[in-house]
């Protein structure tokens, strides 16, 4: 039996674990209890509203900022809690921030080389292959100001990469880019950073970069984590309303639970594990919603497997380019509810209208 002091799990231990995070600030808690693991070569996005504790808790991880609870492993061995720390420049972290700070009086390869060690050939080399990467080869001897943003961003990048980082810590890197810019520098780096098998955790307040970017996504609010999974899991399955409206607006139907159902005007939803009396919430969301035109009064034929149908009156619609907004005013109870389709739509204000929605788009929450 081996009884000498291995790390635990080295084989299958995540590239970075964070346990049980807690960091306060005057006594006001800013990260709460936050776990997360991030595997090599994934990209785990912290996605919350700002003031929500996300920079923080990257903070604590880089080192710069002390957690008062927790603690931190890089491929299965301990890198800091309350008592043992890591300095922050023996962590092989590598970071980027919205501000990504080149030095102005360095040159391209410089700065690419700055945190480099090793011979000169070799310092070369490195910049040279991260150069070509990020498709720069060019600009090796030019000086920052002699780039655009998006061209200075990608040699923060390949700055950031050079020393080969196991982990890397992204802060909004790409929110001070011009929005045409954006896309294909987040596809270039997405690109990049599966190719140098780095583990990313990737903050941002923007669920589109978040599921664009993300193989993990950690939904952050208030200092907690309050859902963890892959994109298309905390998009279908969120935990509450807040989790819905978090990536798209929302509809919300009100009703109260009578012996483990609630009736609305677009059929009855089971609720299970809610007691009678509670005051539910049906969520969902508008591109979900289906519109059938009124047959002189007699509604859509029954499509048992759309749900039921609801009438309502054309409130306003609107072209937004990518698809068409349509506001409706409901018969049952006069509230409005939005509805998108993917192309040009705009019928007139006052037309009668049929809106169904599929069950498995709608959540039942508590009120
Ligand atoms: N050193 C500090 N001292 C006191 N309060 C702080 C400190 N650092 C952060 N805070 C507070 O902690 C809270 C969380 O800040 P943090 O920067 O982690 O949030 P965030 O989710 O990254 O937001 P943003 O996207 O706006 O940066 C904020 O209310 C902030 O004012």
């Amino acid at each position: 039996m081996n009884t000498s002091a291995q790390p635990l799990h080295t084989e299958t231990a995540p590239r970075l674990e964070i346990r049980n995070i807690h960091c306060s600030f005057d006594d006001r808690p800013v990260v709460d209890n936050v776990s997360l693991t991030v595997q090599a070569g994934q990209v785990t996005c912290l996605l919350g509203p700002s003031g929500c504790g996300k920079s923080t808790t990257l903070r604590i991880i880089a080192g710069v900022e002390m957690q008062d609870a927790g603690e931190i492993y890089v491929d299965g061995k301990l890198i800091c809690d309350t008592v043992y720390r890591v300095p922050p420049e023996r962590r092989e972290i590598g970071l980027m921030f919205q501000d990504f700070a080149l030095f102005p009086h360095l040159s391209v390869a410089d700065n690419v080389a700055f945190g480099l060690k090793g011979t000169r050939a070799e310092k070369r080399a490195r910049v040279t292959e991260l150069l070509e990467k990020v498709s720069l080869s060019q600009y090796i001897d030019e000086f920052p100001h002699q780039l655009s943003g998006g061209e200075q961003q990608r040699v923060a990048l390949a700055r950031a990469l050079a020393p080969r980082p196991r982990i890397m810590l992204m802060d909004e890197p790409f929110s001070g880019l011009d929005n045409r810019l954006r896309d294909g520098i987040r596809d270039e780096t997405l690109s990049l950073l599966k190719d140098e098998d780095t583990a990313v955790l990737l903050v941002t307040h923007e669920p589109e970069e978040a599921m664009r970017m993300a193989d993990q996504i950690a939904l952050m609010r208030g200092g907690r984590i309050i859902q963890q999974g892959a994109p298309y899991n905390v998009y279908t399955n969120p935990v509450d309303r807040a989790a819905v409206a978090f990536f798209s607006d929302v509809n919300v139907v009100k009703g109260t639970v009578q012996g483990a159902l609630v009736d609305t005007p677009f059929g009855q939803f089971l609720t299970p594990g809610h007691p009678d009396g509670t005051e539910v919430e049906i969520v969902f969301r508008p591109q979900h919603v289906r519109i059938d035109f009124d047959r002189n009064g007699s509604g859509p034929l029954p499509t048992p497997t759309h749900g039921v149908a609801a009438r309502a009156t054309v409130e306003r619609a609107r072209f937004l380019g990518h698809e068409s907004l349509v506001e409706f005013r409901m018969e049952f109870d006069g509230s409005i509810q939005k509805v998108t389709v993917p192309s040009v739509f705009l019928p007139e204000a006052g037309r009668v209208m049929w809106l169904t929605v599929p069950r498995r788009h709608c959540f039942v929450f508590p009120k």
